[in-house]
């Protein structure tokens, strides 16, 4: 496959190493200081494009590679507030694939935590707050991570209706706290606690390989289709 790159930073060199070593073609590479030669022009003939940018980038992005009709894999965070335009496009007919965490250990941990949230829906003594804890580069807090995994608490608990940033006094809100801390790739600590114990579970990533190999196999998964899609098509989770 032809693979465009957006994005040549911690994540893009990762995804780079990756594609190379499945026998893929990085045709293209937009980083911030080529920013200009992400033309429709330039992209005839990728087969899908990967873009891991940032949150003030990662819309317009989408929507030349959109204008070029080459298909997305997106892993930026912190660009949801433009989710429904994003999926309007799909409706006509744009591919688009995007996942808050795009590893399979993550993935994994979606699961157990929406099913952890089921199970304490009849133990109204325990109460849960999350943890985010990445490097200091990062730009957006809460996580991407961090926002479906409260997502999957809140529907999946009936006292939960909200998150907030921060430590929370009502029940109805979620607390995610999030933490920068040097190198840290990201680490996810869901705590369900009582006046008398506490039901802790975590992901940690030790590296980006995780997420680096997911987004590549999203883009293997993208050539040819139209609509939008996350990893629950990809893993049939
Ligand atoms: N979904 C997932 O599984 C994961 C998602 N992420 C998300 O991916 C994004 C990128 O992460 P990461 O690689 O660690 O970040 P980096 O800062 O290391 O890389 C981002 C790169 O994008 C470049 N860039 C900025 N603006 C543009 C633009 N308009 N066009 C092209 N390139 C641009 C930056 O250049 P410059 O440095 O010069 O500004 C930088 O090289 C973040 O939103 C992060 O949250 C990260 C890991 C996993
Ligand atoms: O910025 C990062 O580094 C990461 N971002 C993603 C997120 O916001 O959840 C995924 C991962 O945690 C690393």
């Amino acid at each position: 496959m032809k693979i465009a790159l957006i994005g040549y930073g911690k994540m893009g060199k990762e995804i780079e190493s990756i594609s190379l070593d499945r026998g893929h073609e990085i045709a293209l590479i937009i980083d911030q200081n080529n920013q200009a030669d992400l033309t429709v022009d330039n992209l005839k003939g990728i087969d899908v494009v990967i873009e891991f940018t940032n949150p003030d980038s990662a819309y317009q992005n989408y929507m030349t590679c959109f204008d070029a009709g080459v298909p997305v894999v997106s892993g930026t965070t912190g660009w949801l507030d433009q989710l429904d335009r994003v999926k309007s496009r799909c409706e006509d007919g744009k591919g688009f694939f995007y996942a808050s965490n795009f590893s399979l250990g993550v993935n994994l941990f979606f699961e157990l935590n929406k099913k952890l949230a089921q199970l304490m829906s009849g133990f109204d003594q325990y109460d849960v707050d999350m943890e985010e804890i990445h490097h200091i580069h990062k730009l957006d807090s809460p996580s991407g991570t961090a926002l479906t995994l409260a997502e999957g608490v809140l529907e999946n608990h009936p006292v939960k209706n909200s998150w907030i940033e921060g430590l929370s006094t009502k029940a109805s809100e979620m607390s995610i706290v999030a933490k920068r801390h040097g190198a840290v790739p990201g680490t996810h600590n869901i705590t369900w606690h009582s006046e008398v114990d506490e039901i802790q579970i975590q992901h940690q990533a030790y590296n980006r390989k995780g997420f680096a190999f997911g987004a590549v196999l999203a883009a293997e998964f993208m050539p040819g289709k139209s609509g939008y899609f996350g990893m629950k098509d990809l893993l049939k989770l």
